[in-house]
């Protein structure tokens, strides 16, 4: 579903991705994990066709994103780490808002609340104003727009950054549930504890390069941290 081919980005004299070959299947959460600047956001960017690659190939459902960037996107759902809504606005307006630009054809108010409720958003809450969200709240109301958009692929980057514990493992189980119908999940983390949880595979990236890719069933949360820190070359010495 997602798939990168000799993927690479350069900025200036800069090589933030070099020749990443990355495949997500339907069905499966491939982790990114890495160091500051490791090129994680940059592959994200690519497959959403934000930026131009120097070479190689962003593919969504098989298509190249530059050949094809509005088609790719309509299957794509990008949850960054932090989601804007329109504070005047109840959640159940933004969703019906981003609903309308994604090109949705069922945006009937009951579809939409039924969306928001498989996204984990209390009834009490969808018609609230926004401005009064937390970001776990708001998170939820961008998997909505995911469920209500029945999109193929989602891309996450760092969803769960500053989500207390609770929130932050209610968004993963959220997650696991669109993996399990079909959806094809490539998330940028920090967190290898919940890496580890969620993911399928786990990717170790470093100065734009892809070092290593693990299956998660294969290794306990320990190892997995200390091939990190091997990888990022904290274990050299
Ligand atoms: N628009 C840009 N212009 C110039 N350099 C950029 C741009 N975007 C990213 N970079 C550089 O490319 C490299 C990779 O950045 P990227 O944001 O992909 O890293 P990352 O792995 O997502 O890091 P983080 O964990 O901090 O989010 C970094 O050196 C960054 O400074």
């Amino acid at each position: 579903m997602l798939e990168a081919i000799a993927l690479t980005k350069d900025f200036g004299t800069h090589r933030a991705l070099d020749g990443l070959d990355l495949r997500v299947d339907p069905g499966e959460i491939v982790c990114l994990l890495g160091a500051n600047g490791a090129g994680k956001t940059t592959t994200v960017n690519l497959f959403l066709g934000f930026l131009e690659p120097t070479a190689g190939e962003a593919r969504v459902d098989g298509v190249d994103v530059r050949a094809d960037p509005v088609g790719t996107k309509r299957k794509l759902l990008y949850v960054p780490e932090q989601i804007a809504l329109f504070g005047e606005l109840s959640g159940l307006e933004n969703l019906a808002y981003f609903a309308a630009l994604a090109g949705i054809a069922d945006r009937s108010s009951t579809r939409l609340r039924d969306c928001l409720a498989q996204a984990g958003l209390e009834p009490a809450a969808m018609d609230r104003r926004a401005a009064g969200y937390s970001k776990g709240m708001r998170q939820k109301v961008g998997l909505a727009l995911a469920i209500a958009k029945r999109a193929r692929a989602l891309l996450l980057d760092e969803p769960t950054s500053g989500l207390d514990p609770q929130a932050s493992a209610e968004f993963h189980d959220l997650i696991v549930r669109q993996r399990d119908a079909g959806a094809a999940v490539l998330m940028v983390t920090h967190d290898l504890f919940r890496a580890r949880e969620v993911g399928t595979r786990i990717g170790l990236m470093r100065e734009g390069r892809l070092r290593r890719m693990i299956n998660a069933a294969d290794i306990t949360a320990t190892q997995l941290e200390a091939l990190y820190l091997e990888e990022m070359g904290r274990m050299a010495a």
